[in-house]
């Protein structure tokens, strides 16, 4: 179980290092284009999740769409504290 922080600190880790076999170094030499639609994509599966499935799947739903956008903000190189401050 981790956190948004600490899932945004091991993502920035990922492309600071860059480890063979990371989906999340791939994703981001993907470039924000497609990093966006990845996003697109994840919220219209927590839209549905929402309506027509569990708890579980749209909790699930949820983390991936934190995942991506999380993804979208190393590859436009974003913080979280630039977010947060609008919190
Ligand atoms: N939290 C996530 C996470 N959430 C979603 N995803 C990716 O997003 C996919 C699900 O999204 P999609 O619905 O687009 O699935 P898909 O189209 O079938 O998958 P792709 O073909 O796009 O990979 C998953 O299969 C993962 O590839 C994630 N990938 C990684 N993480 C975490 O990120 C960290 C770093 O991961 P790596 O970079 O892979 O080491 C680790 O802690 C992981 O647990």
């Amino acid at each position: 179980m981790k956190t948004f922080d600490e899932l945004f600190a091991e993502l920035a880790e990922r492309a600071r290092t860059r480890p063979d076999g990371s989906g999340t170094v791939v994703a981001l030499d993907d470039g924000v284009h497609a990093q966006g639609k990845k996003v697109l994509e994840e919220a219209g599966e927590v839209w549905i999740a929402a309506e027509h499935e569990s708890d579980d799947r749209l909790a699930e739903e949820i983390s991936q769409l934190l995942y991506r956008v999380q993804v979208l903000m190393l590859g436009r190189g974003i913080s979280t504290e630039d977010v947060y401050r609008y919190l």
